[in-house]
């Protein structure tokens, strides 16, 4: 799993400023859970983690299973994705939301609110359900994933689900081997981080360079990344909620 290119390190200037137009296509949610996918595995992790209403499976719209699929025949043999987020219903953002924002003021507790918001929206989406501003996960458009080998281990990305820190940020090991050089254990985790990022981004992801867990297909982080005049998901409901 080497060689692959460097990953860039270039953000939209209006990213997060500007809601792109959302031109709703209607495609339902799949819920991972249900079915036996041949690259796709899941690992609702919000649930395991006890946040409340949290859905006990993973749900995503139907293009996403079938561009992971694509992407997944480039896995070595027996390695799967494992899908530790989809569609978030509001509640459980909102959660996460105001879990990280209490979190900070505790450790910031001089700091001005804006500042605590800018710092809880750099790894937490504001729970939107404008319908013309939606947060990623609301519109079952973003995943949040991570790759098993053939033993059902999750390979090494160098932070575990929602590690809130700079090493997260997806060209993390990029920039400290401008800086230094890297060992072997941080090569293997650059490595593995260019070829998570690459497989997505040939079948038309994009990522939130702020994690290198997270991915967009069809919302507007995504429309925006790939400068399109709209995106093709709103905010989405599952059948029980609606
Ligand atoms: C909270 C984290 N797993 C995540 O998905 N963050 C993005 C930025 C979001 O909340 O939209
Ligand atoms: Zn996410």
């Amino acid at each position: 799993m080497s060689h692959y290119p460097k990953i860039p390190q270039y953000v939209h200037p209006d990213f997060k400023n500007k809601a792109i137009p959302i031109k709703e296509c209607g495609e339902a949610l799949v819920n991972i859970g249900a079915y036996s996918f041949k690259h796709i595995i899941e690992a609702p992790m919000y649930r395991r983690l006890k946040v409340a209403d949290a859905l006990p499976h993973c749900y995503v719209r139907e293009s996403i299973i079938q561009l992971l699929e694509e992407a997944g025949q480039h896995l070595p043999a027996g390695y799967r994705f494992v899908i530790w987020d989809g569609y978030r219903p509001y509640h459980v953002q909102e959660a996460i939301y105001n879990d990280f924002y209490q979190k900070l003021k505790t450790q910031f507790p001089n700091e001005a609110e804006k500042s605590i918001k800018e710092r809880t929206e750099n790894f937490v989406s504001y729970p939107s359900i404008n319908p013309a501003s939606p947060a990623p996960h609301i519109t079952g458009g973003a995943i949040d994933l991570t790759i098993q080998n053939n033993h059902e281990e999750w390979i090494n990305f160098g932070t575990g689900f929602d590690d809130f820190s700079e090493v997260a940020n997806t060209a993390y090991f990029e920039q400290k081997r401008e800086k230094q050089k890297l060992t072997d254990h941080e090569h293997t985790i650059l490595e593995n981080r260019r070829f998570l990022y690459q497989l997505l981004s040939d079948v038309g992801f994009t990522n939130y360079h702020q994690e290198w867990w997270h991915f967009d297909y069809g919302n507007q982080w995504w429309a925006q990344q790939k400068e399109k005049t709209a995106a093709i998901y709103g905010v989405a409901k599952l059948e029980e909620e609606v």
